[in-house]
């Protein structure tokens, strides 16, 4: 990794957002360095998509102090912003037929001058992207005719080819099976490794324990809670924000947190486990040093 100066990666303040009168973002500080990654967790209807929102320019901030490596977010001209943050949607709209690797491409629109058109480069960027993203198979197949799971794929792809700083994922998991699950966090992790700054909403605790660096915990638009996955992912916070029972675990190999729900099938919590042994019927998952990619 390169040498970083002061202040390298994401740094947001006090960001604001209200829909009508209604207060969805409310003063949100939020950093993610250089070479981090950075997990948004939060129940449903949190503010977790519209922050990425805010800090990608697809909305605009009512009040925002927003610095990639120093520099000012919302002074920097549209196509600066879109060369230097890539955000993977839940749901892109693509023209209908477009093929996968047409809709990778467009991911370099931002590094192209009007006239120019796809270079090799850019053609190289794109199958390397796809290839990374596990989407080199869909390559010729029209996107709207993927699944769900498929198209997340290609979605990352295109972020990708798109050679951010900063990646911003909204539930870049969603769709995925297990295994596509485990091989896009452990990239993101590697990615983050090399330098890039990433900051991924996720809604599986254990999930974002193992591969974050730092959890940021939304509930009604506020940050509640913010740290190490082993600091803030305590069964008190857990319960508190989304009013579940959870036992937090240590994952076998990485000792990172691995949690546990307590709810029973007739929705009452369950009684504390007695010794360690539901531990191994928890959900275990891999951590980093898990599968290392998407082939099989
Ligand atoms: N287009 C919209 N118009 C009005 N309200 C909206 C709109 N989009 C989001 N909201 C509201 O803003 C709040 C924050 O929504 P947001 O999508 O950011 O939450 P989230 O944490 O990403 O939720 P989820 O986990 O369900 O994706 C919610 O109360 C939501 O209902």
């Amino acid at each position: 990794m390169s040498a970083l100066r002061p202040g390298a990666g994401l740094e947001a303040s006090r960001v604001s957002f209200a829909r009508g009168s209604r207060l969805v973002v409310d003063g949100i500080d939020i950093t993610v360095p250089r070479g981090a990654v950075g997990a948004l967790l939060g129940p449903n209807g949190a503010g977790k998509s519209t922050l990425l929102h805010l800090v990608a320019g697809v909305e605009a901030a009512d009040v925002a102090a927003l610095t990639l490596d120093g520099d000012d977010l919302v002074s920097l001209r549209r196509r600066e912003r879109a060369r230097r943050i890539a955000l993977v949607e839940q749901d892109v709209q693509a023209p209908t037929g477009l093929r996968a690797d047409h809709v990778v491409g467009l991911g370099r629109i931002p590094h192209q001058s009007a006239w120019g058109g796809d270079t090799s480069r850019d053609r190289e960027i794109v199958a390397r992207s796809m290839l990374a993203a596990g989407a080199a198979e869909f390559a010729e197949r029209r996107y709207d005719e993927l699944s769900g799971g498929e198209r997340q794929r290609v979605n990352l792809a295109r972020a990708l080819a798109q050679e951010p700083e900063l990646l911003l994922l909204d539930e870049p998991t969603n769709h995925l099976d297990i295994r596509a699950q485990l091989a896009t966090l452990g990239l993101l992790r590697r990615l983050a490794d090399d330098g890039l700054s990433v900051l991924a909403a996720l809604h599986d605790l254990s999930l974002a324990a193992s591969y974050a660096d730092h959890v940021v915990v939304l509930a009604n638009g506020a940050v509640v809670a913010a740290g190490p996955p082993a600091a803030v992912l305590t069964p008190e916070l857990i319960r508190t924000v989304w009013g579940v029972e959870a036992h937090v675990l240590r994952h076998p190999s990485t000792g990172r947190p691995l949690i546990a729900f307590a709810e029973r099938a007739d929705g009452h919590a369950a009684d504390p486990p007695t010794d360690g042994t539901d531990a191994a019927a928890a959900s275990v998952i891999a951590g980093p040093g898990g599968p290392e990619g998407f082939a099989p």
